[in-house]
C-alpha cells in the first residue's frame, strides 16, 4: 500500500514555485507578448538527467552522443506557423529542443519490430528498477474504486486547509474561513493526501500499481485534474531533479519486462493534445497534424482515434525522445496565475502488446527461458488454453493513459487566453457532469444517459470511464487563501470520481487485431500456399508456356519474399540477437560491379528489376484491394461500420510495411551502389585532371624552352654570318697567304690551305648546328617525366659563342681589330686562334 505523508502535513514546508534552471525569461525578452520561447520551455524529459534511471555503460554513452546534425534539414522538417498557435505559444519546429524529423526512427510503420519487441533479455540492464514492491502491488486488482488522491501544493502563505486532523487521510478547511461561524468545515476523506514537493512518494502512492495493472493486462489511466497553476504538470512530468509519473513509470515498464522472462512485449506510444476541442497528433509533423487532425471514430465504448501516429519504444532512450518531441509540440502559455500554463489537454498512451512465451512455435524454438516469473503472478490466460488449442495464441493488450489535463481557470487579462480557458473550462465541466452522472448510476444503480459525445476529452475517456480501466486521479489544490473556491470545486470533483464503480476486464484472447497474431497466422498461410504451389510445379511445367511459367515463379517469389518479410517482423529473443549483426549497412556490391561481365552485371539489373517488379506488384494487389474494399450502405450497424474501419486501418498498415520492405531492401541498396559508384567515379576525375594540369605546365615549359633555342639559333646565324663576311674580307686581303705556319697546338690549330679559314669556319659550324638539332632536344625533353624536372639546356653552348665574340666588334666606327684583352683561359675557339695570329701582324 502506499505510504502516507502525514508528517510533512504538520510541518509546511516553505514554498516557491519552481522554474526549471534554464528558463530565464523576463519581461524584457518578450516585451510585447510576453512569449516563452519554445527553447526554453521545460521539456519533460528536457536532459538525460531528468531519467534517473541507472543507465548501461552503452546507453549512458548513447545518451551523451550529439544529436545528429543531419536532423537539421530532414526534408519534411515542420514549418513553424502551420499549426494554429495561440498569440503566446512559441513557435513550433524550430526551436523545439530536438529538431523534428519527418519520419522518426521509431515510427511503427518504418521500426522493424524485430528491434522493436523488448522482453527481458533486451531490456537494458540499467533499466532494472530494483524497487518493485510486488507485496505492495499484489492488491492493485482488486480495486473496483478509482483511486482518488489530493495533492497540496507547497505555499510561503498561511495554508488555508487542514489535514489529517482528526480523521487520517481527510482534508478540511480552517475554521476562519468558513463562510459562517456556526457550520463546521466539511471533512473530505481520500485514499491519499500528498505535500511537499517529492515527486517519488507521489507516484508510488498514486501511480506505481496501475502502471504494473497495465502491464499486467488491464487499461489504466492516471490523470492530474485541478486549478490552474496547482501543480498538476509538475505532478506528471516533474522536472529535472523532481522527475514525475509519466517518466518514473516508463522505467517501471522496463523492470517489469525485465523481471518477466515468461513473456514477450511489443510497446507503441502515442502522445496527443485536446485544444480548443480540437485533437492534435503531437507526433505527427505540425503540417499534417494540422491539416489532419485526429477523429474520434467508433461507437459507444469502442474509441477509435485516426490518423494518431504510434511509435514503438525499446528503450527508455527512445521514450524520451517521444517525450521531447511532443512536449514541443504541446500549446503552453504564460497566464496571469503559471507561466507556463498548459493550454491543452495532453495525453500520452502506451500500447502494451504481449504474450506468452515458450508455447506453440516457440517451444519448439527454445521453451521457457528461466528466470522469474511475472511479478504478481497471475493465473493462465481467460480462454487460453481453449483457444490456443484451436491453434491460436493468446496476445494480451493493454493502455496505460497518462493525462494532463489543462487547468480550469477564470477569465484572464488576455483575449486569446480567456477564449482558450472557455474551452478548457467547458470539457472540465463536461467531464465534471460525466462523472457525476456516473458517480450518480453506481451509486443508485440507475442507467440515466452519460453525455460523454459533449466534448472530445469525455469521448475519448469514455471506455476508461465507462468501468474499463484501473483510474488514479490526483486532484492538485493550491492552499492559498485566495483560491479556497476553486479548491472546493476540485475537492468536491474529487469527492464524486471517487464513487465511480469501476470494473477493468483483461483482455487476453486470440486476438486477430493484434500485429502478432495477425502476422503469425499469415505466414502460416503463406506457406500453406507455396508448399501447395511447390508441390504442383513439375506436373504444371509440362503444361505451362514459357511466359506462364515465368509468371508462376515470379508468384512463387512474391510469396517467399512476403514469407521472409513477416517473419522479420515477429521476434523471438532468439531473433532479436541473430538480428544485432545485422544492423549495418547493406554491402554494397559496387566492388563487385566493376569486375563483373557485362553477362554477369546485365544479370544482376534483372534479378534487381524483378525484385522492383515483386513489390510494385504487391503494393499494387493492396492498394487494390483497398479500392475494392466493400462499401457500407449509409444505413448499416455501426458495428458492421466499425469493423470495416478496423479493416481498413489493419490494410493501410500493412501497405506501409510493404512499402517500407521496398524502401529497405531495394531502394537502400541501389541508394548505396550509386554512392560509391559516383565516389570512385568522382575520384578518377580527380585524379585525370591532376595528370592533364600536370603535362599542361610541361608543354609550357617546353615551348618556352623551344623559343629560347629558336632565338639563340637565330642570333648564331646572324654571327655566323658576319664572322663568314669577316673572314671572306680576310682572305680577299691574302693576308694568310704570307703567313709563316704557326705551330699547331690548342690555341692554334693547324690551318687547312684549301679554303682556308672561312671552310674551317663553316666546318666547325655546321658540326655546332648539327649538335643543336632540335630534334634531338626535343627528344631529351620528351622523355624527362616532369616538367619541372627539365635537363637545363646547355648554356656553356651559347656563353661559350658569346664568348668567342665579345671581344670582337664589327662595327664600321670600331677599329677593324680589337685592341689586345685580357687572355681568356681555356678558351677553344678558333676564332681566338685566329684572331691571336693576327694581333702579332703590323697594321
Ligand atoms: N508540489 C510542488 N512542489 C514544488 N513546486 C511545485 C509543486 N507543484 C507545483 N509547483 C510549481 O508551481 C508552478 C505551477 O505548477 P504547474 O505548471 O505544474 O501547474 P499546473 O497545474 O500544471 O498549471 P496549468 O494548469 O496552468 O498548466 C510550477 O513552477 C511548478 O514547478
Amino acid at each position: 500500500m502506499a505510504t502516507s505523508n502525514s508528517s510533512k502535513l504538520v510541518r509546511p514546508v516553505p514554498f516557491t514555485p519552481k522554474r526549471p534552471h534554464f528558463i530565464s525569461i523576463s519581461s524584457e525578452d518578450h516585451p510585447t507578448t510576453g512569449r516563452i520561447p519554445r527553447s526554453t520551455t521545460p521539456s519533460l524529459l528536457g536532459s538525460a538527467k531528468k531519467f534517473k534511471a541507472a543507465l548501461s555503460t552503452e546507453s549512458r554513452s548513447r545518451l551523451t552522443t550529439k544529436p545528429r546534425s543531419g536532423l537539421a534539414s530532414v526534408p519534411g522538417s515542420p514549418t513553424k506557423d502551420l499549426r494554429p498557435k495561440t498569440p503566446t505559444t512559441p513557435k513550433r519546429g524550430s526551436e523545439s529542443p530536438l529538431p523534428f524529423p519527418q519520419m522518426s526512427e521509431m515510427d511503427v510503420s518504418r521500426v522493424d519490430p524485430e528491434e522493436a519487441l523488448v522482453d527481458y533479455q533486451t531490456v537494458e540492464p540499467g533499466d532494472i528498477s530494483g524497487e518493485l514492491d510486488e507485496a505492495a502491488l499484489a492488491d492493485y486488482g482488486k480495486e473496483d474504486k478509482v483511486l482518488v488522491s489530493i495533492r497540496i501544493r507547497p505555499t510561503n502563505a498561511t495554508s488555508a486547509w487542514q489535514t489529517a486532523d482528526t480523521i487520517p487521510k481527510s482534508i478540511k478547511l480552517n475554521s476562519q474561513h468558513c463562510k459562517t461561524s456556526t457550520t463546521a468545515p466539511q471533512d473530505f476523506r481520500f485514499d491519499e493526501i500528498l505535500t511537499g514537493s517529492d515527486n517519488k512518494p507521489v507516484y508510488n502512492a498514486v501511480a506505481r500499481s496501475h502502471v504494473c495493472a497495465a502491464m499486467d493486462g488491464y487499461n489504466a489511466i492516471i490523470f492530474a485534474y485541478g486549478q490552474t497553476a496547482s501543480g498538476k504538470t509538475f505532478t506528471l512530468s516533474g522536472d529535472e531533479d523532481q522527475p514525475g509519473i509519466i517518466p518514473r513509470a516508463m522505467k517501471d515498464v522496463f523492470a517489469y519486462i525485465r523481471r518477466t522472462p515468461t513473456r514477450e512485449y511489443l510497446l507503441r506510444c502515442s502522445y496527443l493534445e485536446i485544444y480548443n476541442e480540437t485533437i492534435h497528433d503531437l507526433l505527427a509533423p505540425p503540417s499534417s497534424s494540422v491539416s489532419q487532425p485526429v477523429q474520434i471514430q467508433g461507437t459507444g465504448n469502442n474509441v477509435i482515434l485516426t490518423p494518431l501516429r504510434e511509435e514503438v519504444v525499446t528503450s527508455l532512450k527512445c521514450v524520451r525522445e517521444v517525450l521531447q518531441r511532443g512536449e514541443g509540440n504541446r500549446r503552453t502559455a504564460s497566464t496571469d496565475w503559471n507561466e507556463r500554463s498548459s493550454r491543452s489537454h495532453s495525453v500520452f498512451r502506451v500500447v502494451i502488446e504481449s504474450r506468452e512465451r515458450g508455447s506453440g512455435a516457440q517451444a519448439d524454438e527454445g521453451g521457457i527461458p528461466s528466470g522469474r516469473t511475472t511479478p504478481g503472478f497471475r493465473p493462465p490466460t481467460p480462454g487460453g488454453p481453449r483457444l490456443q488449442a484451436r491453434g491460436g495464441r493468446s496476445v494480451q493488450t493493454s493502455v496505460l493513459s497518462l493525462i494532463d489535463l489543462a487547468g480550469s481557470e477564470k477569465a484572464t487579462s488576455d483575449k486569446e487566453r480567456t477564449r482558450e480557458g472557455k474551452y478548457i473550462n467547458t470539457s472540465l465541466l463536461t467531464l465534471g457532469t460525466v462523472i457525476a452522472t456516473l458517480a450518480e448510476n453506481s451509486a443508485k444503480n440507475k442507467h440515466d444517459h452519460v453525455p460523454f459525445r459533449n466534448s472530445k476529452l469525455t469521448r475519448m475517456l469514455q471506455p476508461s470511464l465507462s468501468g474499463n480501466a484501473r483510474i488514479s486521479v490526483i486532484c492538485t489544490i493550491n492552499p492559498d487563501t485566495g483560491a479556497i473556491a476553486e479548491s472546493t470545486s476540485t475537492l468536491l470533483f474529487a469527492q464524486r470520481i471517487k464513487k465511480v464503480q469501476l470494473n477493468a476486464q483483461k483482455k487476453e484472447v486470440v486476438d486477430t487485431e493484434a500485429l502478432l497474431e495477425r502476422y503469425r497466422k499469415e505466414i502460416e498461410e503463406l506457406k500453406k500456399r507455396l508448399s501447395e504451389k511447390e508441390a504442383g510445379a513439375p506436373a504444371l511445367k509440362r503444361r505451362l508456356s514459357a511466359r506462364e511459367q515465368l509468371d508462376e515463379s515470379r508468384a512463387m517469389n512474391d510469396l517467399n519474399s512476403r514469407i521472409r518479410q513477416l517473419t522479420k517482423l515477429i521476434l523471438t529473443s532468439q531473433t532479436v540477437d541473430e538480428n544485432k549483426d545485422n544492423e549495418s549497412r547493406p554491402a554494397s556490391p559496387t566492388k563487385v560491379d566493376f569486375d563483373m561481365s557485362p553477362y554477369q552485371l546485365q544479370q544482376e539489373l534483372l534479378s534487381a528489376h524483378r525484385q522492383i517488379d515483386t513489390q510494385a506488384t504487391q503494393i499494387l494487389s493492396l492498394e487494390a484491394a483497398l479500392l475494392a474494399r466493400p462499401q457500407l450502405p449509409p444505413d448499416a450497424p455501426e458495428s458492421e461500420k466499425d469493423k470495416l474501419l478496423t479493416e481498413q486501418a489493419k490494410t493501410i498498415r500493412e501497405l506501409e510495411i510493404v512499402v517500407r520492405g521496398y524502401e529497405e531492401n531495394l531502394g537502400e541498396p541501389l541508394r548505396a551502389v550509386r554512392e560509391d559508384v559516383e565516389k570512385e567515379w568522382i575520384e578518377k576525375l580527380e585524379r585525370e585532371k591532376r595528370k592533364r594540369e600536370e603535362k599542361e605546365v610541361w608543354a609550357d615549359e617546353l615551348v618556352k624552352q623551344l623559343d629560347k633555342e629558336r632565338r639563340t639559333r637565330m642570333k648564331l646565324e646572324d654571327e655566323r654570318q658576319a664572322l663568314a663576311a669577316f673572314v671572306r674580307k680576310f682572305d680577299a686581303l691574302g693576308l694568310s697567304a704570307g703567313l709563316p705556319m704557326a705551330v699547331p697546338s690548342k690555341l692554334n690549330p693547324p690551318m687547312p690551305t684549301p679554303g682556308g679559314a672561312a671552310a674551317v669556319f663553316a666546318q666547325r659550324q655546321r658540326s655546332r648546328l648539327q649538335s643543336m638539332d632540335p630534334e634531338s632536344t626535343m627528344s631529351t625533353v620528351e622523355e624527362t617525366e616532369s616538367p619541372m624536372r627539365l635537363p637545363a639546356v646547355e648554356p656553356s653552348l651559347l656563353e661559350e659563342e658569346w664568348d668567342a665574340v665579345d671581344d670582337v666588334s664589327f662595327g664600321d666606327d670600331k677599329p677593324f681589330f680589337p685592341m689586345p684583352t685580357k687572355s681568356r683561359k681555356g678558351s677553344h675557339s678558333p676564332v681566338r686562334g685566329i684572331l691571336g695570329q693576327k694581333e702579332n701582324m703590323p697594321v
